[in-house]
């Protein structure tokens, strides 16, 4: 374990919860990671033991059974839990931010009553549903139709990619109210998923992530009452994208995460491993690459926790959701090639935690908005105030 950093000064409630989270995960997430990874299966027991750690409605009010604590505090627990697994920290992303925290924004009284408890206590799980096979980064493309009758909605399509997807008992997911309306024909709603009709297929066998469970929804004339209308009709763009910003942020806590798991691995490897008669950490090129894993981890951390505060403040802005994401996420990438070839052939194995953190890292490149997406996202803000 590599515990040498630079202590940021996020507050006496942040930091105490950094420690619990970190023990938990360094316990009991930690151990589990390998096993994860080759079964391709979340264990479902972790529910329940963040629930009861208070981890799954972070940012919530108590009286939804949330620790109703801030955005800066729900990125330091992923930060914590992808050092330990980043396949568990994507899981629960997907289901404290995108679902619950979704719901906790847009959802009515009744409707705030009726599920963030039972998602909170770790009873259900949670998920978001957008992407489609033929609306990725075109996400406002999307074809899933609800088409109106008279007490209800009815849905018919599919989402495609949904982390959590076949695990899920709650379901954020938006349809197309309007086909003609574009951006503005999109609602959100809320599934349950026992309704008639819906269904998932098995979990796909992915490059990295692997124990994060992701699937494929199939909507078959599935009836949704009018009540499970999150927000209101034809407003669903507004949700969903206001509900990105946040997600990239919190999402990039498991980019920081990842590179300090990076550090994690490699530091007592290259305190014990020895070549020439000395320890390889004594060679300048290897200490060079600690250096720029230290640098970047730090600076990385730095600008999500301060975007974090933003999101805590109301005042985040679009082009800094996405740029601290792109940081965070593009430097994990980096700086996992950087502990594979610090760690040599003993990194190259299967079944070394450099190998696997090198595999999940790459999604952060992709998921919450590809790189290419988020950095058109900044320019595009950015040149907008200069028009
Ligand atoms: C940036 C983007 C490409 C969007 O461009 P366009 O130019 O089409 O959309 P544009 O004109 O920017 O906007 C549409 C409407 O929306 C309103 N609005 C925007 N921000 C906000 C906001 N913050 N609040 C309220 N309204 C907003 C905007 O005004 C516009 O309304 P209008 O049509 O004019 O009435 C967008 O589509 C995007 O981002 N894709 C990536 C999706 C993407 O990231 N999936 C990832 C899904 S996968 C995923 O999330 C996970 C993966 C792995 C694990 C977990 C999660």
């Amino acid at each position: 374990m590599f515990t040498a950093t630079m202590q940021f000064d996020l507050g006496e409630d942040v930091n105490a919860l950094r420690e619990m989270v970190h023990r938990w995960a360094q316990e009991r997430v930690k151990p589990m990671a390998a096993e994860i990874d080759k079964t391709n299966a979340f264990p479902n027991e972790l529910w329940k033991e963040m629930g009861e750690l208070g981890l799954l409605g972070v940012t919530v009010p108590e009286q939804y059974g949330g620790a109703e604590m801030t955005y800066l505090a729900h990125t330091i627990a992923v930060e914590e839990i992808a050092r330990a697994s980043a396949s568990v920290a994507l899981s629960y992303g997907a289901h404290s931010n995108l679902c619950v925290n979704q719901i906790k924004l847009n959802g009515t009284e009744e409707q705030k009553q009726k599920y963030l408890p039972r998602l909170i206590s770790g009873e259900h799980v949670g998920a978001l549903a957008m992407s489609e096979p033929g609306a990725g980064s075109d996400v406002v493309s999307m074809k899933l139709r609800a088409e109106k009758r008279n007490d209800h909605y009815r849905l018919n399509g599919n989402k495609y990619w949904i982390t959590n997807g076949p695990d899920a008992d709650t379901l954020v997911v938006y349809a197309k109210t309007d086909p003609e309306a574009g951006s503005k024909g999109i609602t959100a709603f809320l599934i349950e998923k026992d309704m008639k009709g819906f269904s998932t297929s098995p979990h796909f066998d992915k490059l990295g992530m692997r124990g994060s469970n992701t699937a494929e929804l199939v909507f078959e004339d599935v009836e949704v009452p009018f009540e499970n209308v999150l927000g209101e009709e034809g407003k669903g763009v507004a949700v969903l994208m206001s509900g990105l910003d946040y997600e990239r942020v919190v999402l990039a806590g498991i980019g920081t995460g990842i590179m300090a798991a990076c550090l994690d691995e490699i530091m007592p490897y290259l305190a014990e491993r020895k070549q020439f008669g000395k320890p390889i950490g004594t060679f300048q090129l290897m200490q060079g690459k600690i250096a720029d894993m230290y640098t970047a981890m730090n600076s990385a951390r730095a600008y999500v926790y301060e975007v974090a505060k933003a999101c805590d403040r109301g005042d985040v802005t679009r082009q800094d959701a996405a740029a601290c994401c792109l940081y965070a996420s593009e430097q994990a990438m980096v700086q996992a090639h950087q502990a594979v070839q610090a760690m040599g052939g003993a990194g190259f194995l299967a079944d070394a935690p450099v190998s696997r953190i090198f595999r999940d890292a790459k999604l952060m490149e992709i998921g919450a908005g590809t790189s290419e997406i988020r950095r058109m996202l900044i320019g595009r803000e950015l040149m907008n105030k200069m028009l």
